[in-house]
């Protein structure tokens, strides 16, 4: 049967990527997803925005929220410090197996822990599960309407410290309105916009970066 596009797009980076060159797999991505198939990549101009958070940050403790290729994952992990950690969650268990192997390629996969499963099912047990008190950065990418309620259970569960970084994907597109609605009116939190483009396109997306107040 015909191959799925997280596959095909595992065959490029084991192409034209050199092993153990994060930015050679990023590379690699970017123009088989610009030039040859679309895939939901936070892409070359949002990651650019998400690279400079992460490098000004400096993050110990790491969050994402949907994984699907690795290809955030790869551009955060490549830019933390030794001993840092990058918890990633994937539901899908077919984007998470991809994933795997383009951490791999990247030679990433000591700063990555790859969890396959929901947000609302782990979110509660980081404490337990992997010894994290709070998080320093989370980057969210998964469902959008679990933007909102994912947030609220992370303040719930004391994942967030005062000046934990929120850094939100797609707010405009595909669109997050209850989650910036809340961000931008919470005292909890301090917003920024980045204005960009949707991945590979010309489409208005941005980021949103929330700074948790405590
Ligand atoms: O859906 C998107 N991302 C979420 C899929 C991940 C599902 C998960 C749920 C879940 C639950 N718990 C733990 C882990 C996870 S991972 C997405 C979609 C577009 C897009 C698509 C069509 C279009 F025309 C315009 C934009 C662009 C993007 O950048 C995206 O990120
Ligand atoms: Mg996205």
């Amino acid at each position: 049967t015909r191959s799925t596009r997280p596959q095909r797009l595992l065959k490029v980076v084991q192409k034209h990527a050199t092993r153990g060159d994060p930015q050679s797999v990023i590379s690699a991505i970017d123009h088989f997803c610009r030039h040859s198939e679309w895939a939901m990549n936070v892409g070359d101009e949002k990651g650019s925005i998400l690279d400079s958070v992460v490098s000004e940050l400096n993050p110990e403790k790491v969050l994402e929220l949907g994984t699907y290729c690795g290809y955030s994952t790869v551009r955060i992990a490549r830019l933390l410090p030794p001993g840092a950690r990058l918890i990633t969650l994937e539901f899908n268990a077919d984007y998470a197996a991809i994933a795997r192997q383009v951490i791999a390629w990247a030679g990433l996969e000591d700063k990555v822990q790859l969890v396959e499963g929901a947000s609302e099912d782990w979110i509660p047990r980081m404490k337990e599960h992997f010894g994290i008190e709070t998080f320093d950065f989370v980057f969210l990418d998964h469902w959008k309407d679990r933007y909102l309620p994912d947030t609220k259970l992370m303040e719930d569960c004391g994942l967030l410290r005062k000046g934990t970084v929120l850094l939100a994907d797609n707010v405009i597109c595909p669109g997050v309105p209850d989650y910036l609605e809340y961000v931008r009116n919470s005292l909890s939190y301090k917003s920024y916009y980045f204005k960009s483009h949707l991945e590979y396109t010309k489409a208005e997306d941005g980021l949103e970066k929330s700074v948790f107040l405590g």
